[in-house]
């Protein structure tokens, strides 16, 4: 039976983390960019990190960081995946020898086609939505008909996804992963335990574990 992974980011507390990871998360996000209020700190790294349920991933996410930073978090928490949310380059995300999702904010077709050719080599493309001025966490979705089919195996979908609407985009767009963060809060960095459990059941609904009501 397929198995949709979830991605919940922006994690800024342990009582989240813990209750995603219970929920039914598969990988776990932590954004550092001070910029964002979602920022965490490598000093507060180790008590996210700690409420991972094991085979849970760590995912640590930045933007046009320094590579002695990247370095610095990516140790401190044992990521086991990166991901890249600006603009860096293939060889950029290539140095540091972890896996790794880089991020492609959609504008339009052509853009979009030459960044996924650009960045093939990633362990995963998330696509999320282009907002000038704001490299992600917008909570706004983009038009899923740009999406080339030959990216699902690694497509992790992101942009606005909510419970309400991550059952259109699993069964329509079969991405191999959908990414969620505003979706599921109450506020910029505190999560919903309720929000976060109806957005799984609803990904769950559309690989097929649930039965539909037939009447
Ligand atoms: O969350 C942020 O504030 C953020 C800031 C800068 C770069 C990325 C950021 N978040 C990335 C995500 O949380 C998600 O991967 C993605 O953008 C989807 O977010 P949302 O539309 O809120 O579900």
């Amino acid at each position: 039976m397929k198995q949709t992974r979830i991605k919940m980011c922006g994690m800024t507390r342990a009582e989240d983390v813990k209750s995603a990871c219970e929920l039914g998360a598969d990988l776990i996000g932590m954004v550092f960019y001070p910029p964002s209020p979602r920022s965490v700190t490598i000093e507060h790294v180790q008590s996210l990190v700690s409420a991972v349920t094991p085979g849970v991933s760590v995912v640590t996410l930045f933007v046009n960081a320094d590579a002695g930073y990247v370095r610095e978090v990516v140790s401190e928490a044992r990521a086991d995946l990166i991901q890249f949310h600006g603009d860096e380059s293939h060889d950029y995300c290539q140095q540091f020898g972890t896996r790794y999702l880089k991020a492609i904010r959609v504008k339009d077709e052509q853009q979009l086609t030459s960044a996924c050719a650009q960045h093939q080599e990633a362990d995963g493309l998330l696509l999320d939505a282009y907002v000038k001025g704001q490299p992600g966490g917008t909570g706004q979705a983009f038009d899923w008909g740009l999406i080339p089919v030959s990216i699902a195996p690694k497509l992790f979908l992101a942009g606005g996804l909510a419970p309400d609407n991550v059952y259109e985009a699993v069964s329509s767009i079969k991405p191999y992963a959908v990414d969620v963060s505003g979706g599921i809060e109450v506020s910029k960095g505190v999560k919903s335990p309720e929000r976060m459990d109806a957005f799984i059941r609803e990904v769950r609904r559309a690989d097929g574990w649930v039965r539909e009501n037939s009447s």
